[in-house]
């Protein structure tokens, strides 16, 4: 479908939209997000797939896993029901459109891994507009802007290079935080300064927001830090990969089913047992319904399965518990900042904050530290993107990660979340003698307060995790009625949106295969 058919096929779809439960964003006056009606998803009586073909394939989750795995069954010629809890597709890709505002990604902003990123391909086929990060950022500490030739930045190169080779090595070797490991190999180190051993472990925070958490928490020995890839700014808004990868299930009414929170899954082997699944309204609970198929995919975030929200009858296979008892959930924050003046550097698209480390000949910097009342920004690594460079607009997005992620998100009031974040904004004046101009909006991310994103972001590896385990049980469930789809079984792009997309690929030809359907390669192409 072309550009244009695809808008309008949107739009008779498309209302008005509601309060989004991932985010508490300014008032919705303008906001442009789509939303499609809610179809027959709540009529009362249980409903039930016919026993002749088309066979129906139950898809919990419509983010762009549930939303991929869908829309290739559809083509196939399978009868799709997709059961999204929210009242709007796209999951963990959520626009926001205000009303003379840029668009806003609150989750996913770019695509990463663009050599290998299959996404890029729908960058020029659907005219996007986007931004390459080549350029080069600006390191700051609390004394002000830190040179680019910052040594300690070195240092944190040669131990990522030694912690990749110590696990290649020695691969039994207990796993540690990166923190940890980071100052073991720092303190044995015969060359290098107080210094340096002192800002390392500081340095190396700027991995946090790949991995969405402390390094206090991150495995090293599943350490992700070489991102020598380049990187793809969405300037349009990510919500096009997702109109486009619904395309399919928008065209007619009842693919996609909103505000059905699924709540109880009873699954079997056994062919002649039909998929039941319970759902109910979020908005009014007593509204129940119940759905059957002939098979299903859950691609709802790895959180959710953390938190028990989906109950499963009988119990998930034991591979795959065990694989989500391995595996870790992280959370990055981001709050958008809009101001009536530039004020920041023009030329570097990110601004990077690293915290000072303590000093262990102060006696007062623990008392300091341990003060919630002393509380800045400043104690915590930010990541700041320059969206005038990448975006066109005033703004700064300062990105965050847990433990800060939960604080941040839980302030609801804009003058505290200024007051906040105003000591980083101060350092980043190109004038610093220079008060800083009046901020118009603020809107800031809501994940880690949302059940439907299971309380955080994405898969984050942490001390003692093994992704693998997870990863190698859906693959092996090349027979079964139950699969399962989401980044947190991506085994290239873990944590992305190119990650869950695959799985998404991956949970359909699984089942195609349980379905004895012939998978025909041309109906995944997206050219
Ligand atoms: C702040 C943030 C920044 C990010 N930045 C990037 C980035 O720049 N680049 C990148 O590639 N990736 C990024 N990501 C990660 C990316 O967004 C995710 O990996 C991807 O979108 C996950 O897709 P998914 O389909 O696996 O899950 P989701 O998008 O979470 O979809 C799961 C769906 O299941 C639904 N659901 C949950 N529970 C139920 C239930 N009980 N019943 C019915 N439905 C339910 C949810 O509402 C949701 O729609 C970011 C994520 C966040 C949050």
């Amino acid at each position: 479908m072309d550009r244009e058919a695809n808008a309008r096929s949107l739009s008779a779809l498309v209302q008005k939209p509601r309060v989004d439960s991932s985010t508490q964003m300014e008032p919705l006056e303008g906001e442009e997000t789509f939303v499609i009606k809610r179809t027959e998803a709540t009529q009362p009586h249980a409903e039930l797939s016919s026993k002749t073909s088309p066979k129906t394939v139950l898809v919990v989750g419509a983010g762009i896993a549930g939303l991929r795995a869908a829309s290739i069954l559809k083509r196939h010629g399978l009868h799709v029901i997709v059961l999204e809890a929210r009242d709007r597709i796209g999951g963990r890709i959520l626009t926001s459109r205000k009303s003379g505002k840029p668009a806003r990604d609150m989750g996913a902003a770019w695509m990463h891994e663009t050599s290998q990123n299959k996404l890029v391909k729908l960058i020029p086929k659907l005219g996007l507009q986007y931004y390459y990060d080549d350029g080069t950022p600006f390191y700051y500490t609390s004394d002000g802007r830190a040179g680019s030739q910052f040594k300690a930045k070195k240092v944190v190169d040669e131990f990522a290079d030694y912690a990749e080779w110590f696990y290649e090595t020695s691969p039994d070797a207990k796993d540690r935080s990166v923190d940890e490991f980071i100052r073991e190999f720092t303190k044995e180190h015969p060359l290098i300064t107080q210094d340096e051993r002192l800002w390392a472990p500081q340095v190396i925070k700027e991995m946090e927001q790949w991995v969405g958490t402390s390094t206090t928490l991150a495995s090293s020995k599943h350490m992700n830090y070489f991102v020598t890839e380049r990187n793809l700014y969405m300037k349009d808004g990510y919500d096009s990969i997702v109109k486009w990868t619904a395309q399919d299930l928008l065209k007619g009414p009842g693919s996609i089913r909103l505000h059905q929170m699924v709540k109880k899954i009873q699954w079997s082997e056994d062919s002649s047992s039909p998929i039941l699944v319970e759902c109910a309204n979020p908005e009014d609970e007593s509204q129940v319904q119940t759905v059957f198929g002939d098979a299903i995919i859950v691609a709802t975030p790895l959180g959710t399965f953390h938190h028990n929200l989906i109950s499963f009858d009988p119990p998930i296979p034991r591979d795959m518990q065990n694989g989500i008892n391995n595996l870790s959930y992280g959370a990055l924050g981001k709050v958008f900042f809009e101001f009536s003046e530039v004020f920041w550097s023009k030329n570097h698209d990110q601004f990077i904050y690293y915290p000072s480390p303590q000093d262990p000949t102060d006696e007062t910097s623990e008392i300091v530290n341990d003060s919630e009342a002393l509380d800045t920004i400043l104690n915590y690594s930010t990541v700041t993107v320059n969206l005038l460079l990448v975006a066109d607009s005033k703004e700064l997005c300062v990105q965050v990660v847990e433990p800060l992620t939960q604080k941040v998100e839980a302030i609801t009031d804009k003058k505290e979340l200024y007051g906040f974040f105003e000591p980083l904004f101060k350092l980043l004046r190109t004038e610093p003698y220079k008060a800083l101009p009046k901020v118009t909006s603020i809107e800031s991310t809501c994940w880690t307060q949302d059940a439907f994103a299971g309380f955080g972001t994405y898969t984050s590896e942490k001390v003692g995790d093994d992704p693998d385990i997870l990863i190698n049980a859906a693959q092996n469930r090349t027979k079964s009625k139950l699969q399962f789809a989401g980044e947190h079984l991506a085994i290239a792009g873990s944590g992305c949106v190119h990650g869950a997309f695959a799985t998404g690929e991956a949970a359909a030809r699984r089942i195609l295969g349980s379905l004895a359907v012939e998978c025909k390669e041309e109906l995944l192409s997206l050219d």
